[in-house]
């Protein structure tokens, strides 16, 4: 479904980014993991022709992804704060959204109720701008709106953050139904290890912005990965 090509990125002269291949099938969970400035959000914001790459293309369901927009219509995703209009409702914003996706106020309405439970009452009929809204509600707000429209392909940048341990709970959940019972393509990034392993089938770590694990997660995957970043601080 994506495919990554000798992407890299420079700031000045200084390399952030060198990924030579990553090819993520359709249907599969994908997990970003890295420390501070590894180079996730730049990866996604590439996808997403958000910024530009200095060399290489990704292609998502073969459209290269600065080439055309098409795979716009196909795509949801949630990176920050900044893909909120902030001064309006949540239900305005939904409703825009849905409507840029061919859904009408009323299918937007009936795709909202299936998460109540992930609102806890905090976003839907509040009469609140989203500006208005705590850190946590805004970003669930952001993470529903990109599953708006039945897209195929999801990209959600470090979505656990920010969200109280209850929430956090019910999106490992909704992810894990997108890749296993409708066959999205779901990517991931974060820096909580328990929970990107529970929901992802694939993890890749990237490390100054190279590549530097690829696995299939497994039972092992967890302890894997902690003693690698557990390494990085205590050094035998
Ligand atoms: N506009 C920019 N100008 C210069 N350097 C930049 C710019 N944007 C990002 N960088 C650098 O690129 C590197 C990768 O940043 P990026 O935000 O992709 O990391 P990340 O893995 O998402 O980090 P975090 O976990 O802290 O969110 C960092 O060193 C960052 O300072």
């Amino acid at each position: 479904m994506i495919t990554i090509n000798n992407i890299s990125k420079k700031y000045r002269g200084v390399e952030v980014l060198n990924v030579p291949n990553i090819d993520i099938p359709t249907g599969q969970s994908f997990g970003l993991v890295g420390n501070n400035g590894a180079g996730k959000t730049t990866l996604f914001n590439i996808l997403l022709d958000l910024i530009r790459p200095t060399t290489g293309k990704i292609t998502n369901n073969n459209i290269v992804v600065n080439a055309s927009e098409e795979w716009k219509t196909f795509t949801g995703s949630f990176i920050d704060e900044s893909f909120l209009i902030t001064y309006l409702t949540p239900e305005e914003y939904f409703d825009f959204i849905g409507d840029l996706r061919g859904m009408n106020k009323a299918d937007v309405k009936s795709f909202l109720s299936q998460f109540e439970e992930f609102f806890n009452g905090e976003v839907i009929g509040k009469k609140k701008f989203l500006r208005d809204l705590s850190k946590g509600n805004q970003k669930k707000a952001g993470i529903v709106a990109a599953l708006i429209g039945n897209p195929e392909v999801i990209i959600l940048d470090e979505p656990f953050a920010n969200l109280d341990p209850t929430t956090q709970i019910r999106l490992k959940q909704i992810i894990k139904n997108l890749a296993e019972k409708q066959g999205i393509t779901v990517l991931v990034s974060s820096h909580d290890l328990m929970h990107v392993t529970d929901v992802c089938e694939r993890i890749v770590v990237l490390e100054k912005g190279h590549v530097i694990k690829d696995i299939q997660t497994s039972q092992a995957t967890l302890k894997e990965l902690e003693a690698h970043f557990g390494a990085t601080i205590n050094p035998e």
